[in-house]
């Protein structure tokens, strides 16, 4: 598959974002596609709004899987593409129609010059949330043709295209998502003294939050806590009787997530009493780390230089991926794959190089070659 096709299909896919178990739209879409190139050795089954290929191996020892994510988020795009989201509010800023788009030229790739062991292409739903991996990793389709090694890319917007990178071990931090409920007396803006502001709650509240790592959290560790989304109130001159926070937490050692909660709940209790009012809390999906097996990305440096490709040694980042629920379970690794960027991912700007496009076909295709011996 040339450039101009992958562009096409990527283009295409830009255009229909779809939120976690949504992806209907983009489901057919690539079933459509996957029905033109399929042969008999080719079979195709779904999983709620997820699609897995198999494609037979013609002297197979193991199955070897890749894995692509579907959804995009919920963000307006303003990157001013004349293919920009046809979707209000839904945008892929982050990078899933790159995935998926690599991930069909890799099929075709594997069609047309079949490899010893079989492949298994999953396109998996809700990456961003709430978590696709962990329901289909433990769905029948998936056991049924589970791969004894897995492997997946993320787009990088500030590595340069034409390049990839990787590490062994811990690649993405474990996180939790996080959701407050503020509920209080509210009333007229000139009375605030006969109410409990729920704006002034949930600012104060993530002001105070922030303390939780820089003074709760050891400085050698690595956690975060961000609010992404506050709402409060309906009107510039009533006091707010509701405050809602949206964010997440992540961190690197598992038992800091666990930390953060702990004093988080403590935070919560105190405020409840200070500001007479009710937090609820709910901690929504929760992903395990991206550790990823020595082995294979070593190998995976190899494939990449192999076919020319510029490799780059990776840090550990707080990003999370549903995708460490599958390495939990089957050796494999992630990658980045460069795409500059002048805006990075989940930004309503995101503008990835499509000419990465093809270097992601080559290093994931090298990469299958060089496990298929
Ligand atoms: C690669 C990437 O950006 N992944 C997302 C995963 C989100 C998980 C969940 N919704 C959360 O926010 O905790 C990320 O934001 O890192």
């Amino acid at each position: 598959m040339g450039l101009t096709e992958l562009q096409e299909i990527r283009r295409s896919l830009h255009q229909i974002p779809e939120l976690g178990f949504e992806e209907v739209k983009t489901q057919q879409f690539l079933l459509d596609r996957i029905e033109e190139l399929k042969t008999d050795r080719v079979s195709v089954r779904t999983w709620k709004t997820g699609v897995l290929v198999h494609v037979a191996g013609t002297s197979p020892e193991k199955t070897i899987g890749f894995r692509s994510d579907m959804d995009g988020l919920p963000i307006t795009e303003e990157t001013g593409y004349d293919f920009q989201s046809s979707h209000e509010g839904r945008m892929h800023a982050c990078g899933h129609d790159f995935h998926m788009t690599i991930a069909l030229g890799v099929l075709k790739r594997v069609i047309d010059q079949p490899v010893a062991d079989h492949v298994v292409f999953i396109f998996q739903p809700a990456e961003e949330g709430p978590g696709g991996a962990l329901p289909m990793l433990h769905s029948e389709v998936f056991r049924q043709w589970k791969p004894d090694v897995i492997f997946a890319l993320h787009i990088a917007p500030e590595l340069p295209t034409g390049s990839v990178s990787c590490k062994e071990g811990l690649l993405f931090a474990n996180t939790s998502e996080l959701f407050l409920d503020f509920q209080g007396k509210g009333g007229h803006a000139a009375y605030p003294h006969l109410t409990k502001d729920m704006t002034v709650a949930a600012s104060n509240f993530i002001v105070q939050m922030q303390q939780i790592v820089s003074r709760g959290i050891d400085p050698v560790e690595s956690a975060v806590v961000t609010v992404g989304k506050m709402e409060s109130g309906f009107v510039q001159n009533a006091i707010a009787e509701t405050a809602r926070l949206e964010g997440t937490i992540r961190a690197l050692d598992p038992s800091s997530i666990h930390t953060v909660k702990q004093k988080l709940e403590r935070l919560i209790r105190g405020f409840e009493h200070s500001y007479d009012c009710t937090i609820d809390v709910d901690y929504g999906a929760n992903y395990y780390q991206v550790y990823n097996d020595h082995e294979m990305a070593g190998l995976f440096k190899e494939a990449a230089e192999d076919a020319g490709i510029d490799f780059r040694q990776a840090s550990a980042a707080m990003t999370g991926e549903d995708f460490g629920y599958m390495l939990k379970e089957i050796p494999g690794f992630m990658f980045w794959l460069g795409v500059q960027s002048d805006y990075g991912l989940h930004s309503a700007k995101l503008n990835p190089n499509e000419e990465a496009l093809q270097v992601g076909v080559e290093a994931v295709s090298s990469m299958i070659q060089h496990l298929s011996n």
